[in-house]
């Protein structure tokens, strides 16, 4: 596969999700961290917000990043001269590309937003910007429309073309489908930009790559919009562990970052969120545990450090007697077969009464209580 680059929007698109609102600081410190880790874009902000979007975006470009930094733009001169306030190089232009979106919000009027946009590719580029322009809606746009958009776009002078699937209407195929078709006509480069309204965003992002994209839209734990968008670290260890593309990020920092901009949005990712929720590498059933203890590759896609986890296993409802056994020998009890089925009856009953697993603490309660300590 071709070089793959992540234009993070986190900062943009991310904090659109109802309810987020980041204070500078957080701009900055998510910004950074993003950055160390090797993320190759960051899409910092909407300039055309105002005086604190563009006090955060100045302070992160003040920061002099090895990212390249890009500021959203609609096409309207004075957003491109907000983002130019900004000190920033590189702006993206969006434009609707759909009829209902063109009807709603231009009254059909769609010469006119393309010569909106003609202008602000003109004007960006007379004042030395590099441009990006996104077909909004893309994939419910006229197939024909969105050819005629981007080929424009290009022609005026953009040097990449955004596909978006703005409300996640898309599968895997059909993405492939309308990107390849686009990569397959356009020079410059593609970019996909998906929304997760079916759980799909990141298996769109990743057929989005596999049809010739280069570029690819996530937010940390998949924050925006809606139902968000694709998730960043999702599509990194997609890329790295089914496809083999490692994008020379460092991973181990995944989990960190997450925390980060969980903090930060107020919203915590569900204990199931793939690669940072905290059941990403908990193992509780008594299968499943008895496996990880002969072979973590039983259970386990890749290594719960590469993402910056630890292992745990977990003893509760649906434990069994490996994983009990071997948690109570780590703090010295040796039990019999017979007392290690005993205590795990105690912990089902337990667990469903607590509705949860135990805490080792509990657990070496239970087995004092049960005075098994004299096993030790
Ligand atoms: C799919 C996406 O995620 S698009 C990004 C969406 N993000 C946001 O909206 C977050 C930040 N937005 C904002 O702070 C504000 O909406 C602003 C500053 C951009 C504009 O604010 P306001 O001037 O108050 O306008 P408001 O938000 O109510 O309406 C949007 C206006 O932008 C126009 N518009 C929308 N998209 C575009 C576009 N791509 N190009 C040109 N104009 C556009 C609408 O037609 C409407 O114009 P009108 O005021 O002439 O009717
Ligand atoms: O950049 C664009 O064109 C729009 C991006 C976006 O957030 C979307 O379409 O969902």
């Amino acid at each position: 596969m071709y070089q793959i680059m992540i234009n993070d929007t986190t900062l943009r698109d991310g904090e659109q999700a109802a309810g987020v609102a980041f204070n500078l600081e957080e701009k900055v410190a998510i910004a950074q961290f993003l950055d160390t880790i090797g993320v190759h874009e960051l899409e910092v902000g909407i300039p055309a917000m105002g005086e604190e979007e563009i006090r955060a975006i100045v302070a992160i470009r003040n920061l002099d990043l090895n990212a390249k930094l890009l500021g959203w733009n609609r096409a309207v001169l004075s957003d491109i001269k907000a983002s130019i306030a900004c000190g920033l190089e590189r702006v993206h232009i969006a434009i609707p590309v759909s009829g209902v979106q063109i009807a709603a919000k231009f009254h059909g009027q769609w010469r006119v937003s393309l010569q909106k946009l003609k202008d602000c590719i003109s004007f960006a580029l007379d004042q030395g910007l590099w441009v990006s322009v996104g077909g909004e809606d893309s994939s419910r746009a006229d197939e024909n429309f969105l050819q005629d958009v981007a080929m424009l776009s290009q022609e005026w002078g953009a040097s990449r073309f955004r596909f978006c699937d703005t409300v996640g209407v898309l599968d895997p195929f059909r993405t492939h489908l309308k990107v390849k078709h686009l990569v397959s006509t356009l020079s410059i480069p593609i970019e996909i930009h998906t929304h997760n309204d079916f759980g799909l965003a990141t298996a769109n992002a990743l057929a989005g790559i596999k049809a010739g994209a280069v570029s690819v839209n996530t937010t940390v734990n998949g924050l925006g919009e809606r139902a968000g968008n694709a998730a960043l670290e999702e599509v990194i260890m997609a890329l790295k562990c089914i496809y083999g593309v490692d994008l020379g990020i460092q991973t181990q920092h995944l989990l960190k970052l997450s925390q980060l901009v969980a903090k930060a949005s107020g919203a915590n990712v569900q204990p199931w969120k793939a690669i940072v929720g905290e059941n990403t590498f908990a193992h509780e059933s008594g299968i499943h545990a008895h496996g990880v203890l002969q072979n973590p590759v039983t259970y386990e896609p890749y290594a719960p450090e590469d993402v910056g986890w630890e292992r745990r296993l977990v003893i509760g409802k649906h434990s069994g007697r490996h994983s009990l056994s071997n948690l109570l020998e780590q703090h010295g009890i040796f039990l019999d077969s017979q007392e290690i089925q005993a205590i795990l009856d105690v912990v089902r009953q337990q667990s469903i009464l607590k509705k949860r697993s135990l805490t080792t603490e509990e657990l070496l309660n239970l087995v004092s209580e049960k005075r098994y300590s004299h096993a030790t």
